[in-house]
C-alpha cells in the first residue's frame, strides 16, 4: 500500500496533482458583468471592536451610546473603516484573490450612516472597465463598482469603485509590491520644488480650527499640511487577523510560503488596514461628526510586519453649512512608513464638529 505521507511519494504526488484555482483572472471578466458575492457578512460588535481598538479609532462615539447619543445617533453605529473592509472583504474571492496590485479606489460613498452591529451584509460588484496593461503584459487593469446593501431591507449601506491589476491567465505571477525598475527607494530622490513655502496647521480639533487654518492659506504660497504624533507598527493582529475578520482571503496577508517569491519575500499588509490607521491617526486630531465619503485612494508601496504607520493630513476645502452642529472639511490624508516613505494617500470628507457643541 502505498504511504503517501513518504515524503518522496509526496513530493512527486504534489508535481503532478493539480491545484483547484480560487480567484478569477483578467480574462474571467467582461464589462457589465454583475457579480453577487457570495458569502456576505454580518457585521460584528467583535470585528468592529477588534478593528477600531487596534487601527487606533477610539472616537467614544462608536464605542459608548451616550457619546452616539449627543451627535444625533440613537445607538453607537459600526464605524465605517470597518463597514468598507467588510463590503470589500467579502469582494476579494471573486475579484482580486489572484494576487493582482491594489492601483485604488474612489467615490467610496456611505449611504447610511448608522448601521448597527448585527446586521447582515449582502455585497454585489459590477464591471466597469477592463483594460490591458502596457507596462505588465503579465496583467490587466479591471475597475468594479461594489456596493454592500442591507441583506434584510435590500438598502445600499456603502459603495465604491476600485481599481486592481490582475493577472492574466498564462503566466500566473505573485503579488506583494511593486517589480518597477523605478523604485523611488532605489534613487534616494526628493522633489520638494512643487511645496507651497510655507505649512500651516489648525489650532484646535474644531470645524473653526480648520476653517480658519485654511482661510490664513488664500492668497498665499501657503497649505494646511500637519503631521499627526501617533505611530502604529504593523503585527501579525493587523497583517493577518484584521482581514481575515471580514473574509478577505486574500493570500498576500496571511500566507507567507506563498509571498516568499514575491518582491516583498512575506506577507502584506491589507490596504484598508494601512489606511485605517492613518485615518485612525488623523481622526484623533480632530471633532469628528459624521463621515460623508472619501476618494482618489491610492496604495503607493506595500507594509509588512514590523514596519510603522504614521500619519500625515492635509486640508483641502472647508465649507460651513446651515447646520449648528457641524461644519464640513475636505482633507487628504497619507500614511507613510518610518522611512518616511508614502504608502497610502486618499481624500476624506467629513463633518467637524462647531466649537460651540
Ligand atoms: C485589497 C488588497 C488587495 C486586493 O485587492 O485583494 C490589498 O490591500 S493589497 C496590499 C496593499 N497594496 C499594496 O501593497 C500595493 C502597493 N503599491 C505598489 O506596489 C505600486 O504602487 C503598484 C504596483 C500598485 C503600482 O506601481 P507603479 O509602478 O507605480 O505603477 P504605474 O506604472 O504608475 O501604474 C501601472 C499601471 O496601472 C495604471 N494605474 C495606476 N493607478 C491607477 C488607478 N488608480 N486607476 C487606474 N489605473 C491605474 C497605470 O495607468 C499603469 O497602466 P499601464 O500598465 O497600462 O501603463
Amino acid at each position: 500500500m502505498t504511504d503517501w505521507t513518504d515524503s518522496r511519494t509526496f513530493s512527486n504526488a504534489l508535481e503532478r496533482a493539480e491545484t483547484l484555482e480560487k480567484g478569477s483572472c483578467f480574462e474571467d471578466f467582461s464589462e457589465g458583468q454583475t457579480i453577487e458575492h457570495a458569502a456576505g457578512l454580518t457585521l460584528s460588535a467583535h470585528a468592529n471592536e477588534l478593528w477600531m481598538s487596534q487601527t487606533l479609532n477610539h472616537d467614544p462615539v462608536y464605542w459608548r451610546s451616550d457619546a452616539a447619543r449627543a451627535v444625533g445617533y440613537d445607538d453607537s453605529p459600526i464605524h465605517p473603516d470597518y463597514l468598507l473592509a467588510s463590503v470589500m472583504g467579502p469582494s476579494v474571492e471573486d475579484l482580486s484573490e489572484k494576487g493582482g496590485y491594489f492601483l485604488g479606489r474612489d467615490d467610496v460613498s456611505i449611504h447610511d450612516p448608522t448601521v448597527a452591529p448585527g446586521t447582515e451584509i449582502r455585497v454585489e460588484s459590477m464591471v466597469e472597465a477592463k483594460r490591458e496593461s502596457s507596462s505588465r503584459p503579465d496583467y490587466g487593469i479591471v475597475t468594479w463598482e461594489t456596493t454592500g446593501f442591507d441583506a434584510e431591507t435590500g438598502d445600499s449601506l456603502l459603495s465604491y469603485t476600485r481599481t486592481n491589476m490582475i493577472p492574466r491567465r498564462e503566466p500566473m505571477a505573485t503579488d506583494g509590491g511593486r517589480e518597477s525598475p523605478t523604485d523611488s527607494r532605489a534613487t534616494g530622490e526628493t522633489d520638494d520644488s512643487g511645496l507651497p513655502s510655507e505649512f500651516v496647521s489648525p489650532d484646535g480639533p474644531y470645524f473653526e480650527d480648520f476653517r480658519d487654518a485654511h482661510e490664513r492659506t488664500t492668497n498665499r504660497d501657503a497649505a494646511v499640511a500637519y503631521r499627526h504624533e501617533r505611530g502604529r507598527t504593523m503585527d501579525d493582529v493587523m497583517v493577518a487577523t484584521l482581514p481575515l475578520v471580514t473574509l478577505n482571503t486574500a493570500k498576500q496577508h496571511h500566507n507567507d510560503d506563498y509571498m516568499a517569491d514575491s518582491p516583498s519575500g512575506e506577507i502584506v499588509a491589507y490596504g484598508d488596514v494601512t489606511r485605517s490607521v492613518a485615518l485612525g491617526h488623523a481622526r484623533s486630531d480632530e471633532r469628528t461628526y459624521r463621515e460623508i465619503g472619501y476618494g482618489d485612494e491610492q496604495f503607493h508601496d506595500f507594509v509588512t510586519v514590523g514596519d510603522t504607520i504614521y500619519g500625515f493630513t492635509r486640508v483641502l476645502a472647508t465649507e460651513d453649512t446651515d447646520d449648528s452642529e457641524a461644519g464640513e472639511v475636505t482633507f487628504e490624508h497619507y500614511a507613510f512608513n518610518q522611512r518616511d516613505e508614502p504608502v497610502y494617500s486618499g481624500t476624506r470628507t467629513a463633518l467637524i464638529q462647531k466649537r460651540n457643541q
